[in-house]
């Protein structure tokens, strides 16, 4: 047991009988970002889908808080307090912005004192006011980044105590890019525990407290922010021995 706001065990999923993580230990606390790093194909999205109970482990814990929510359906996961950013944004197309809002407020149930920030409308529009200038623009019409943002706000309004980021910078301007990795430092300020998932070292070294090399799903290497940063040599070696997907 640790002190951890996410805590993995074990953690083996997959396809089909194959497979893709391999008895993954992970932690992650309060106010902290942990970066899983990784090529295309060594498991990121499945890591994240499964901790977010869109998938189930084949064996292997997911503990939020110290309560074990391993198998639990999405949507209770969600309610317990996991908010998850998915790759490619997932907006709805032809919601606007002020409706995504809406319909993805979710406070937390009276008496729940275990979420370090609760969000409304009004606060994620103080933190990501381009929004609030769109807010009549349907998902189509926003910008790669606009989008991004539209996906965060939507994760946020659930008032997570863990925020599962995938590859939240796909696509996006080295403005952006900046920006996006800002507001994950903010948001950990807040007190979330932030997994987030990247092919790209030397932006996951921006914000992360801590580092884990995935290959072929499993955990090659773990290193400290602050040794990252101060010296990639041991990420970027690690990375370039991992195979690449074909
Ligand atoms: N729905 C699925 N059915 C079968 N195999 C899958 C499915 N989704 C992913 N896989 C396989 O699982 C492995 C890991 O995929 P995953 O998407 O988790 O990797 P990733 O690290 O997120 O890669 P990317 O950066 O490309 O998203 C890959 O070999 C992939 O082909």
């Amino acid at each position: 047991m640790t002190d951890a706001m996410l805590e993995l065990t074990g953690l083996t999923a997959g396809y089909h009988g194959g497979t893709v993580l391999h008895g993954l230990d992970l932690a992650v606390s309060a106010g902290a970002v942990h970066a899983v790093v990784g090529h295309n194909g060594a498991g990121k999205t499945t890591l994240v889908h499964t901790v977010a109970g869109l998938m189930r482990p084949a064996s292997g814990t997911v503990r939020l808080g110290g309560r074990d929510v391993t198998g639990l359906p999405a949507h209770r996961i969600a309610r317990a307090g996991i908010g998850l950013v998915p790759q490619g944004r997932r907006v709805f197309a032809g919601l606007t912005v002020a409706e995504h809002l809406r319909l993805s407020h979710r406070p937390p149930r009276s008496g729940d004192r275990t979420r370090p920030s609760v969000w409304t409308p009004a606060r994620v529009l103080d933190l990501l006011p381009r929004l609030g200038e769109r807010r009549g623009h349907r998902g189509t019409h926003l910008s790669g980044g606009e989008q991004q943002m539209l996906a965060l706000a939507r994760a946020l309004l659930a008032s997570p105590s863990v925020l599962l980021l995938d590859e939240p910078t796909e696509g996006l301007a080295p403005t952006l890019v900046q920006q996006v990795y800002e507001l994950v430092g903010t948001l950990a300020g807040e007190g979330i525990a932030v997994l987030l998932v990247s092919p790209s070292p030397a932006q996951a070294v921006r914000c992360a407290d801590r580092l884990t090399v995935l290959t072929s799903g499993r955990a090659v290497l773990r290193l400290d922010g602050d040794e990252a940063r101060a010296d990639a040599t041991a990420l970027n070696a690690a990375l370039e021995l991992a195979p690449t997907a074909a």
